[in-house]
């Protein structure tokens, strides 16, 4: 992993490095209507770093995710990731996706979980995991269930294979979703609230695979949880977002045990969840 990056590098015009963040976000900034989601927002990620993000609701962390996922448009700034931008803006302040190639190009490398697994139900658990591998990345169908065994092994779902989604319990399905999602290699993983829905035992299995992939891999993990201990457990740094901005950044136990803003302090204090 590179050492953690506290703020952004670069501006728009320079060309872009890996040697200064991974993922960079620069002066980012978003509104919906007079919603201000996102206010002139600065960070940067380094290759292999699990970064988790917290905060009040509303206080825009989905968006970053989405975002990286070129689900939602910035209104200003820059988004790099590696050496690809995925917006940058021109020199007359015109914000500019990137071109479709291009960003299919970062987006393949770049996965996503969801608080709602969204499995195929009409497919069982292995057609699941090797779907986007045979369809997207070209891989031959052995290969892919190869793999996607693997995988469902890793997630603890090895026996589960010829299940279908409606068959297994809410926090199999998310399992599943993991493992659907690291079967694209991502170098990326985003984790948007996977265990919300979940009861605390179910969420607590999931967390425990998660876990042992973040220990055993080197992939890049930006995590939206409420799980205060899986936070801890795992990132490297973690982001409290307030009002559109980062108001702390720092390593867990930093955050958690001697958190310097205010604001950080009363938000740890009114999340319960401790797993
Ligand atoms: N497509 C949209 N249209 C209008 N407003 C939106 C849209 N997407 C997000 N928002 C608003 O942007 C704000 C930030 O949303 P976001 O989901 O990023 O927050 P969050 O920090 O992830 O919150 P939570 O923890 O509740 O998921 C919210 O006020 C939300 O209602």
């Amino acid at each position: 992993m590179t050492e953690p990056s506290a703020a952004a590098a670069g501006s728009p015009g320079e060309k872009a490095t890996t040697d200064d963040g991974f993922i960079v976000f620069d002066q980012i900034s978003k509104r919906f209507g007079k919603n201000v989601v996102l206010d002139d927002l600065s960070f940067s990620v380094g290759s292999g770093e699990r970064v988790t993000l917290i905060g009040p609701s509303g206080s825009g962390k989905t968006t970053i995710l989405r975002m990286l996922m070129t689900l939602t448009k910035p209104d200003s700034g820059t988004i790099r990731v590696g050496e690809d931008y995925l917006y940058h803006e021109e020199r007359n302040g015109e914000l500019v996706k990137a071109g479709e190639q291009h960003v299919r190009k970062v987006r393949g490398r770049i996965t996503m979980v969801f608080q709602q697994y969204n499995l195929f139900p009409n497919m069982r658990v292995l057609r699941n995991v090797t779907e986007a591998p045979v369809h997207v990345l070209g891989r031959s169908q052995d290969e892919a269930e190869e793999r996607a065994k693997e995988l469902l092994d890793m997630v603890g779902l090895g026996d589960k294979l010829r299940a279908y989604p409606s068959q297994l319990s809410g926090g199999q399905q998310q399992r599943v979703a993991i493992a659907r999602a690291l079967a694209m290699d991502p170098d990326i993983l985003l984790l948007d609230e996977v265990t919300s829905a979940l009861d605390p035992e179910l969420a607590a299995e999931v967390l425990d695979v998660l876990r042992d992939i973040a220990k055993s891999s080197d992939i890049t993990m930006l995590c939206v949880t409420h799980a205060m201990k899986f936070a801890r457990d795992v990132s490297h740094r973690v982001l409290m977002f307030d009002q559109g901005k980062i108001i702390e950044a720092a390593p867990p136990a930093e955050i958690f045990d001697d958190p310097k803003q205010e604001r950080t302090r009363t938000f740890l204090e009114s999340v319960l969840d401790e797993t």
